[in-house]
């Protein structure tokens, strides 16, 4: 049996980024990691640029409160000056446009009066630049706005905007294939007969593996006789990057998943992992790549083996540098007193408080105990054995999402 962090060395040991392609600067290419670096193909701002509504002047002209200037132009955005700003002179200006020749600041027109073709200058202090957005300053041709490997953020898009991209090199979203398993499951839609259950894994991976970066396509209930759960499960293998069966993967007679993944010819490299819960986790790689995992079916071991072993997978295939998942030490908000033959993950919900963030452990009644688990963003790390703590102590925390 492996130790978590053996068992994600494992996973990530296989996990390699996918072939790039290219995706248009449309909303669905939020999320996505860049595959190469981005420079800038103008100076931004392209002129130097007023901040304020007001008037161009030269600063020395203002050195004195009072000073009275002649109005020569008016200069809108997105409009040239075609005059230049001589001694004794301002330019009527406004945000955005183009600071004319001669003028090396901008006077608020809070801080000036109109006086007809003459203002007056209220502002005590002008000094130069005052106002002035200086071109290049935020990029100039040539520079790296972008690196490769950053994830595609709505900033990114503004970016890429500024610097004519319409269409950039990716990191494709993995596709992955989710199949429940289980004679005793019914979908959603169906009332279960007596013995019978409905199925929460199937939907529950699909929006998590929407959320962790994946293309997810949901492929049936495999049934406990092992034709038609091998066929269903070849089935979803070849259509994905990444398998994602849950259930089955245990030592019931009934737990058919590991032999139908061997006959695939699926190599494993974990086949348990000392955590609870999740312990059954199997995870191997498939003949043409593929990465293969059978989660242990209990609704909340799915659910923490997704994010402690499907999510940093997810996020290697996609681009991302970092894997995770990030844990982070953190007070608890509600003492804990535990026994565990395992190291286990609790479900906890961060808290904001004025003192900063901390943990509070959920009521949760276990393995089957998604509704317990619902309103998690973390999960507290317990240690095998007897865990007593204090509120206040601090704990590591694994961030959900
Ligand atoms: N003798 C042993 N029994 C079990 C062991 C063990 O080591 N020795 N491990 C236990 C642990 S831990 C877990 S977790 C489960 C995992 O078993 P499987 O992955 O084989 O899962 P199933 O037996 O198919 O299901 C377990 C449980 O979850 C329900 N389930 C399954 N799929 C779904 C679904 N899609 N939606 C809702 N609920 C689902 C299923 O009905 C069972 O109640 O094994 C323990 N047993
Ligand atoms: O380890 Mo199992 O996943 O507790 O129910």
């Amino acid at each position: 049996m492996l130790e978590v962090a053996d068992a994600l060395a494992e996973v990530l040991k296989h996990a390699r980024p996918l072939e790039t392609e290219t995706v248009a600067l449309a909303p669905a290419a939020l999320g996505h990691v860049l595959a190469a670096d981005i420079a800038a193909d103008i100076d931004s701002p392209p002129f130097p640029k007023s901040l304020r509504d007001g008037y161009a002047v030269r600063s020395a002209d203002c050195a004195a409160p009072g000073a009275e200037l002649k109005v020569v132009a008016e200069i809108p955005a997105g409009v040239v000056p075609t005059r230049s700003v001589g001694a004794g002179e301002a330019c009527r200006i406004f945000t955005g446009a183009p600071l004319p020749e001669g003028a090396d600041a901008v006077v608020m027109q809070e801080d000036a009066q109109a006086l007809g073709d003459r203002v007056r200058i209220t502002d005590a202090a002008v000094k130069p630049r005052q106002h002035v957005y200086a071109r290049g300053t935020e990029m100039r041709v040539g520079a790296v706005v972008l690196r490769a490997g950053t994830p595609i953020n709505p900033a990114a898009f503004g970016v890429l905007a500024n610097v004519g991209k319409t269409a950039v090199p990716v990191y494709p979203f993995p596709r992955v294939g989710v199949v429940a398993t289980g004679d005793e499951l019914v979908e959603a839609g169906t009332k279960p007969d007596p013995g019978r259950i409905r199925n929460t894994n199937g939907p529950m991976l699909t929006a998590l593996t929407a959320r962790g970066g994946g293309r997810p396509r949901y492929f049936g209930i495999a049934r406990d006789a092992r034709a038609s759960a091998r066929s269903l499960i070849q089935e979803g293998l070849d259509a994905s990057d990444v398998l994602l069966i849950a259930g089955g993967v245990s030592v019931g007679d009934f737990d058919l998943v590991p032999a139908v993944l061997a006959e695939l010819g699926v190599t494993f490299h974990v086949r348990q992992v000392r955590m609870k819960p999740g312990k059954p986790l199997l995870f191997g790689t498939a003949p043409a790549g593929q990465l293969v995992f059978g989660l242990p079916g209990n609704p909340v071991s799915t659910f923490v083996c997704f994010e402690l072993f499907v999510r940093p997978a997810l996020r290697i295939l996609g681009g991302h540098a970092e894997a995770g998942p990030r844990t982070i030490r953190l007070p608890v908000a509600q003492g804990l007193a535990e026994s565990n033959d395992r190291p286990t993950y609790r479900p906890a919900k961060l808290e904001y408080g004025p003192d900063g963030l901390s943990v509070r452990p959920l009521a949760w009644s276990g393995a089957p105990d998604l509704v317990g688990l619902q309103p998690a963003d973390a999960l507290i790390v317990l240690p095998a054995g007897d865990t007593r703590c204090d509120c206040g102590a601090n704990m590591d925390v694994v961030l959900l999402g």
